[in-house]
């Protein structure tokens, strides 16, 4: 796998001396770079319930890798224990976050492969090989598929173009380049001129923590504004287009990401302005329809406080909903790994996912 460009952000990563999952807790930044590093499961569950890993490809390719840690704790084991204990530890895993799909096809993969060695009678060390390798391709999976959704994206951006974007679908939410961020980022280094408007995204700031933290990183020019603004940029002319990430994508076409993404995408459409979701084939689920997508409800105190600092009443009563579903008819593309998937959705999309890697 070559990709021609510098990876300068990890989120999530494999520590081959430790066998340890590592990770860059995202709730110090932008104001400290924290590496963490486990082969505990449960404090892998944790990292991600308390947003310390976020983002759709980053807690799929977490979850996996920390089951492959874990399975090596458990090598000298005997082998009924070895497969009870993994096999626990993809169900506390399981738990954490309802609404990302990469979170269940990680963890899919990964099971299969210990069901697998449990029935073949593989050893823990076989096994834990095994699981290794197959969390090992996830991430190298994700890495290259950014890389892809970057070069396949990058052709719909326009030179000297000003683009919003919510939330965070960087290197942060992902393996190595982000998804909405890689078009940018692939866009800045193929030489367009570019500049981006990120939203502040609240509650927990995604957008002012996170996404401004990487844009200024690689040099390119970003404007942070409140979430409140995106239309009266777009209204004023200031915004030519749009790219945000997603968590689901269902088979009709449904995008699923980060609470606010729908008033963007309404006031997209009102503006005549292109909305593109970008996002890697883990991400599209085609088994469920849009009513079986659990949308995730968060703690009220993410809503109250901002930084630690109460903002309101302590008795105020808040609603933390983490995601919203914007409709297909608004959704000018998808940007896939495997290329740009335009409407009618529900065709398109299974021909893209059922289609072979371009790799
Ligand atoms: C490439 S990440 C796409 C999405 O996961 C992202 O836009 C998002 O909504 C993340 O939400 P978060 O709650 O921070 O995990």
């Amino acid at each position: 796998m070559n990709i021609p460009y510098p990876i300068k952000i990890r989120a999530v990563w494999w520590d081959e001396s430790s066998r340890k999952t590592c990770w860059i807790n995202t709730l110090k930044l932008p104001h400290s770079e924290e590496v963490e590093c486990s082969s505990d499961p449960v404090r892998v569950a944790k990292a991600i319930i308390d947003l310390e890993i976020r983002g759709a490809p980053a807690i799929g390719v977490a979850a996996a890798l920390a089951v492959a840690s874990y399975a090596w704790t458990l090598t000298g084991k005997p082998r009924e224990e070895f497969y009870s204990k993994t096999l626990e530890a993809v169900s506390v895993l399981w738990a954490t976050r309802p609404t990302a799909h990469n979170l269940f096809h990680a963890l899919t993969r990964v099971r299969e492969k210990l069901l697998a060695g449990m029935s073949a009678g593989a050893t823990p060390l076989e096994a834990a090989e095994d699981v290794t390798r197959e969390a090992l391709k996830i991430m190298e999976e994700d890495i290259y598929s950014n890389y892809l959704i970057g070069e396949h994206g990058s052709q719909l951006v326009p030179d000297n173009a000003s683009i919003l974007t919510h939330c965070n679908a960087g290197a942060l939410a992902t393996s190595a380049l982000g998804t909405a961020e890689a078009v940018m980022r692939v866009a800045w280094y193929k030489g367009k001129r570019i500049r981006v408007y990120a939203t502040e995204t609240r509650p927990v700031l995604q957008g002012a923590r996170l996404t401004v933290w990487e844009l200024v990183k690689e040099g390119i020019p970003v404007t942070l504004i409140t979430d409140n603004t995106a239309g009266f940029l777009m209204r004023k002319g200031m915004v030519d287009l749009v790219i945000v990430g997603a968590d689901r994508i269902t088979r009709e076409g449904y995008v699923v990401n980060k609470i606010g993404t729908y008033m963007i995408a309404l006031a997209a459409r009102r503006n005549n302005i292109p909305f593109y979701v970008a996002a890697p084939t883990s991400t599209i689920d085609l088994n469920s329809r849009i009513e079986d997508v659990v949308i995730e409800e968060r703690n009220p105190a993410e809503v109250k406080y901002v930084m630690g600092r109460l903002i309101t009443l302590e008795e105020a009563s808040a609603l933390n909903y983490a995601f919203d579903i914007t409709d297909p008819d608004l959704v000018t593309a998808i940007i896939t790994e495997k290329g740009v998937v335009k409407p009618p959705f529900p065709e398109n999309l299974k021909k893209i996912v059922g289609s072979s890697q371009p790799h």
